[in-house]
């Protein structure tokens, strides 16, 4: 209308090329749905992408819907234009009975002191940080050893454990207990959530109290139990755990419960997925794990434990992690909404390369698994996965890879990420004589499930050969 014309005159730039859609979209929410039971979704959005110039519009029920993988947008979204863009305020209804009003959906000042506060415990690995590892990955060695137990599930437990106990006070002790209940409620939740989230302002009418009254309650639930104990135990003073920071500081529940939540999703599982797609992938490619075994012993040995500076030097291990990272992007999208109308550097004009409108309201997706998977600006085969493609190659541009986000909003955890990463590999090579995967084992081939991260569809079974220590 002319109205919306007058928004583009001012803006100086176009409308992005917008995916035809009948009644109201009703199609592309159809064919949505399809393709995310059908564990297809980001292939689905990486075809429009690319038959689009890379950025394009869908209208969905109304509302607008902004998809790119233009590295050039990722780059203006997370840096260059990061003041103009927010967390929308509907992702934070979506997710308030998951997250509370923890750091994601924040902004502003709110957010600022929020983050200082985490990046205070998260961003960096302390020497207890390894003890508390160890005694938790010798309890999961011993089902991975199992080839009928699902090794994601086993990793899920066992991250579970290491997060709670070194960031809440108090490990769930997942591995040796039986904490099913709170785990299939919050896969259940954020099932809801992420499928709530592609559907825009629509998805924030439908509730998850309503969806799924149960996981909603056991999980609340569990969250109380946990702030009851935290209040209860006699919090230290010297290098508190981060939720004893904040009973020490006075917080009240609410926040407790707000910082368990962070940590158990954000701490957790973008962290469990890499390595179980790692592990996956170690298991497919015997080659690697034999690399990744020699390195183990050239630096290490298999006598001592694994420390801060052995890590550093497991160079093949780190680029199996790199790879993983990039073949299987934990997160696959992120989503942000302008605050007012706005342009990004791509998607407008016959060839999609012209700035383009992006008008308030719209809600930003960003593909990050499609982004690390252009043919066009990546790297050859690009989506087979080859570790030994890093010691050769980097991306052009640090926009075209971006595991843990760049600019002001970037991963808070990546260097407590990385050591459970390489400490993990480290200690499964020490262990293991072989991983191999079970002929059984479901093919995870062109699957993907979304729940807020890039979960495997299937579970994986791996034949690991204990090493026999003599
Ligand atoms: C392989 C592991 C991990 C990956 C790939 C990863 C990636 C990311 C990414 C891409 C974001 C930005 C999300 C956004 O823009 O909305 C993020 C945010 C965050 N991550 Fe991580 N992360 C990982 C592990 C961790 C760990 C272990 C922790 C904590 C110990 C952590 C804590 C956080 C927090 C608190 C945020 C929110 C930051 C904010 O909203 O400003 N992450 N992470």
């Amino acid at each position: 209308d002319g109205a919306e014309k007058q928004r583009y005159v001012k803006l100086g730039a176009g409308p992005p090329k917008i995916v035809a859609s009948n009644t109201y979209g009703l199609n592309i929410v159809l064919t949505m749905l399809v393709s995310l039971s059908k564990h297809r979704f980001w292939h689905w959005t990486k075809k429009m992408l690319d038959e689009n110039n890379h950025t394009l519009e869908v209208q969905l029920l109304g509302a607008r819907m902004l998809l790119t993988d233009d590295p050039e947008n990722i780059k203006a979204v997370q840096d260059t234009q990061f003041a103009e863009v927010a967390k929308s305020k509907f992702q934070h209804e979506i997710f308030k009975h998951i997250l509370g009003d923890a750091v994601f959906s924040m902004n502003g000042d709110e957010w600022k002191g929020e983050i200082t506060f985490l990046k205070h415990h998260m961003s960096r690995v302390r020497d207890s940080d390894f003890d508390i590892t160890e005694h938790h990955t010798k309890n999961g060695f011993q089902l991975l050893a199992h080839p009928e137990i699902d090794a994601f599930d086993v990793i899920d437990r066992l991250q579970l454990d290491v997060v709670t106990q070194i960031f809440c006070g108090e490990s769930t002790n997942s591995l040796t207990s039986n904490q099913q209940p709170f785990r299939s409620a919050m896969d259940t939740l954020l099932r809801i959530a992420s499928f709530r989230q592609l559907m825009g302002a629509p998805g924030v009418y439908l509730r998850d109290d309503w969806l799924a009254p149960r996981a909603t309650r056991e999980i609340d639930n569990y969250l109380n139990a946990f702030a009851d104990k935290a209040y209860s135990r006699k919090a230290e003073g010297h290098s508190p755990t981060l939720v004893d920071d904040l009973i020490l500081k006075g917080k009240p529940r609410g926040n407790v419960k707000n910082a368990v939540i962070s940590t158990l999703l954000a701490g957790k599982d973008p962290t469990t997925t890499t390595l179980a797609w790692a592990y996956y992938e170690t298991a497919r490619h015997p080659a690697v794990f034999k690399r990744m075994k020699a390195e183990v012993e050239e630096h290490i040995g298999v006598d001592r434990l694994p420390t801060q500076k052995d890590l550093h030097k497991l160079k093949f291990i780190r680029n199996v992690i790199k790879e993983t990272l990039r073949v299987h992007h934990p997160l696959g999208f992120n989503a942000r909404v302008p605050v007012k109308d706005m342009t990004l550097p791509r998607g407008g004009g016959p060839d999609g390369k012209s700035p383009v409108a992006v008008l308030e309201g719209t809600q930003i997706i960003y593909g990050l698994l499609s982004l690390q998977h252009r043919e066009d600006i990546g790297v050859e085969d690009v989506s087979v996965w080859k570790p030994e493609r890093w010691e050769t190659w980097k991306p052009s541009s640090q926009w075209e890879y971006v595991p843990f986000n760049h600019g002001p909003r970037i991963c808070p955890g990546q260097q407590f990420a990385n050591m459970q990463m390489e400490y993990f590999f480290a200690r499964l090579c020490q262990e293991f004589e072989s991983i191999t995967l079970r002929p059984d084992s479901p093919s995870q081939e062109g699957k993907v499930r979304l729940e807020l991260n890039t979960k495997m569809a299937y579970p994986v079974y791996a034949n690991a050969v204990p090493r026999v220590r003599t």
